[in-house]
């Protein structure tokens, strides 16, 4: 076997990791020194020379793109398939573990996985059934406090809540949702993990089995890993394994949802005998890029400490952009786009990156109107749509009746006079009886307790879910699920869409069939489970990380915390502003500052060849005209390393004026054509917006109730 491709292009300290003896080694080095790269080789390396068994090797990376894309790496260096390797994200690992073995881990066969979405209204329920108020309890602050709990490997009997009211009520929420998880046979993003880790602890026989079996694992990103995830990491290399991890203090981005920094100094402890290399030399972006990266990140306190250094080109200063305001931001950076595209550059090397998510929209639009063809990772994702969760549901139905979440979302959609006395009724009975709503409504009708309209209603609801059901059945996927739009009416039901948009929904409807035929033959690491359910799994732990559609040359839109590990030659970062980046929830806390910081270190340094920073003087957020101050991030990276591009852009720059539709979008968060719900008038659509502020009003088409207008402040919309 030749070994000259895997130890080619490494310098003598990367060499030295990916040939080192197996035991547990750590990586630490900052950005763009090539620990995915070198990651990827030592995978190799351990195939072609250590003579391991693909089978024996566990790799877990920070996005399922970055798995498929180190899997083809590794194929095409050993020019073989790489089957029997696991490689995935600690979720997409854990879930595999627990189909297996979903016996052992008291899990019902065919369980589905919970969103965020789906959990914020399981939580309203279980809310409901505890008799505890909305206002009081916000549902999102108790799923926020429920994942902190998971990530930290805490379930409710843990909790030590003797001396506090507050948090003894949470932890009674935390007790009933878990419960109401186990009734519906769900499982959320945590639980995938704590679940799993819970197997390999208290199933001797299992822990056992697998800590012989994975006798290699590597992590990428180790510095956001949370208790949980490193919890499962011990339990599945054992006390000597050979665990090798690469990762960067700098870069750790994830405290708030509960990653631990301490994870990379605790390694050391963990694993005794474990050593520590260091890579320091940059491959990826310019000198005066890595400069400002240093300069900026030595803001810090308590690092590690490293020192990067590249040998590359110095390359341009970079380029600072004052806007007068966002949409002059995004004007700018969009002709910058096209200036690099007529000069031959691709737009897929061109990313925008921005603090908040909410940010992309006002790009979108300029992006839009220049016909550049772009992508939004992190948007709303295709599997996030609302009629693409409609015809899930309906599947997540057919693979198991007692989940609520999709119970509720289904049984009036499309509408079948199915209203909300009527489910209160079932939601009572359910909690009751404990059970199901799927059995509560058999119940409830059994029983003759509705009013014949209802149960009527009803009735068919349950008939066409059986129905769908047995006209499926041994059915291949595509046919299903082309099966449950037609037949649950869910195609002619978008197609009624007032908005304009149904052409849309029932186009992203079809695209769902072809989506569900590409898991009629199962990729090898799925099989043995069905595809329905594999389909479901996918569609649930993909939702998180953007389109997963045909590659396409366009422009690259995400948020800093979703570049993580990515590298493009031409790097826009808008937003510059104090309040925006750092957050304003973060500047006033040293701790969290810091994290907005290694934010911005991981932002600068995901650049090249070229940066430009941008700020706007003024800027609309959260509703409200600011006038925001520039970054603080931006005094911290030394003058002479930026070129204040104002003075050039100001020859023709007028002053755009968002008007007062634009306004009233963002001050109610509120878009046109957006699906939305009201508390007595039921669901709708937006079809106008109007005014600005306490003033906006929208007007909404509701299904039942016809055209309203409503002051957007006191309507109580909820968007669905
Ligand atoms: N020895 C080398 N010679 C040439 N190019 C290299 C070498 N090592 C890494 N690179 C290249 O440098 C770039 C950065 O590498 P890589 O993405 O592995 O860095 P990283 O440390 O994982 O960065 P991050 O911290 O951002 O994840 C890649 O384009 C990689 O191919
Ligand atoms: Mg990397």
């Amino acid at each position: 076997m030749d070994i000259t491709p895997i130890l080619e292009h490494l310098n003598d300290a990367q060499r030295a990791a990916v040939t080192a003896p197996p035991g547990p080694l750590r990586v630490l080095a900052g950005a763009g020194s090539g620990k995915t790269r070198v990651l990827v080789q030592r995978i190799a390396w351990l195939l072609t020379v250590e003579q391991a068994n693909p089978w024996s090797i566990l790799a877990v990376t920070f996005t399922n793109k970055a798995a498929a894309e180190m899997r083809a790496r590794i194929e095409q260096l050993l020019e073989f398939r790489a089957s029997g390797l696991w490689i995935g994200t600690f979720h997409g690992i854990a879930h595999r573990l627990l189909r297996y073995h979903w016996r052992e881990a008291r899990l019902s066969q065919h369980f589905q996985i919970l969103d965020a979405d789906d959990q914020v209204r399981l939580v309203r329920r279980v809310l409901r059934g505890l008799e505890l108020d909305e206002k009081t309890w916000a549902p999102k602050q108790a799923v926020w406090r429920i994942n902190a709990w998971k990530d930290d490997g805490l379930r409710a009997a843990h909790i030590d809540d003797r001396d506090d009211p507050l948090l003894r009520t949470h932890v009674r929420i935390y007790a009933a949702y878990e419960a109401a998880c186990e009734r519906n046979g769900v499982v959320d993003f945590g639980e995938l993990l704590l679940r799993t880790v819970e197997l390999l602890r208290d199933d001797a026989t299992l822990g056992e089995h697998y800590r012989a079996r994975f006798r290699h694992v590597l992590v990428d990103e180790f510095q956001d890993t949370n208790q949980v995830q490193y919890a499962f990491l011990k339990l599945i290399t054992g006390q000597r394994g050979d665990v090798f991890v690469v990762g960067d203090d700098d870069q750790a981005i994830y405290g708030w949802r509960g990653a631990r920094i301490e994870n990379i100094q605790r390694f050391e402890q963990d694993f005794p005998g474990a050593l520590t290399l260091r890579l320091e030399q940059n491959y990826r972006s310019t000198a005066v890029i890595l400069d400002a990266a240093n300069a900026l990140i030595a803001h810090n306190r308590g690092r590690l400490g490293k020192r990067l250094w590249t040998d590359g080109s110095r390359g341009e200063p970079i380029d600072v952009y004052a806007a007068y305001n966002d949409y002059d931001e995004a004007r700018f950076v969009v002709e910058r786009i096209q200036r690099w595209v007529e000069e031959g550059g691709r737009r897929a090397e061109c990313a925008v990156l921005y603090r908040s998510n909410a940010q992309s929209r006002v790009f979108e639009e300029s992006l839009i109107a220049a016909a550049l063809p772009y992508r939004v990772y992190g948007g709303l994702r295709f599997f996030e749509r609302a009629e693409i969760k409609d015809a899930l549901a309906y599947l997540r139905l057919l693979a198991n009746r007692d989940d609520d979440a999709s119970f509720e979302r289904v049984v009036n959609t499309p509408t079948r006079g199915i209203g909300e006395r009527t489910l209160d009724e079932l939601r009572g009975v359910a909690r009751e009886r404990s059970v199901a709503l799927w059995q509560a409504a058999e119940r409830l009708l059994a029983e003759r307790r509705l009013a014949a309209r209802a149960a009527n209603a009803l009735a068919a609801f349950l008939a066409l879910v059986e129905r769908l059901a047995r006209d499926t059945a041994e059915r291949p996927l595509s046919a299903v699920t082309a099966h449950v739009i037609e037949h649950a009416g869910l195609l002619a039901h978008v197609r009624k869409d007032k908005d304009g948009k149904g052409e849309d929904r029932a186009e992203n409807l079809e695209e769902l069939v072809n989506a569900a035929r590409a898991f009629e033959t199962l990729p090898e690491e799925l099989e043995g489970m069905r595809p329905l359910d594999a389909f479901l799994a996918h569609a649930a732990l993909e939702a998180g990380e953007g389109q997963a559609e045909a590659w396409e040359d366009c422009v690259q839109l995400m948020s800093l915390h979703s570049a993580k590990g990515l590298e493009f030659p031409q790097v826009f970062i808008a937003g510059f502003e104090e309040d925006l980046f750092p957050h304003y929830l973060s500047s006033q806390d040293p701790e969290k500052l810091e994290e907005e910081r290694r934010l911005a270190y991981v932002g600068l340094t995901r650049a090249q060849r070229h940066l430009t920073l941008s700020f706007a003087e003024r800027r609309r957020l959260h509703g409200q005209e600011i006038y925001p101050r520039p970054s603080r991030f931006l005094r911290e990276i030394p003058a002479e390393l930026t070129r204040d591009v104002r003075a050039r852009a100001t020859v023709s720059r007028p002053l755009y004026n968002p008007g007062p539709l634009v306004q009233a979008e963002s001050d109610t968060g509120l878009q046109l054509g957006g699906r939305v719900r009201h508390p007595s008038f039921g669901e709708g659509v937006v079809l106008a917006l109007e005014g600005a502020g306490a003033h906006a009003r929208v007007q909404v088409n509701f299904k039942a109730a016809g055209a309203k207008w409503l002051v957007a402040a006191y309507a109580k919309l909820e968007k669905v």
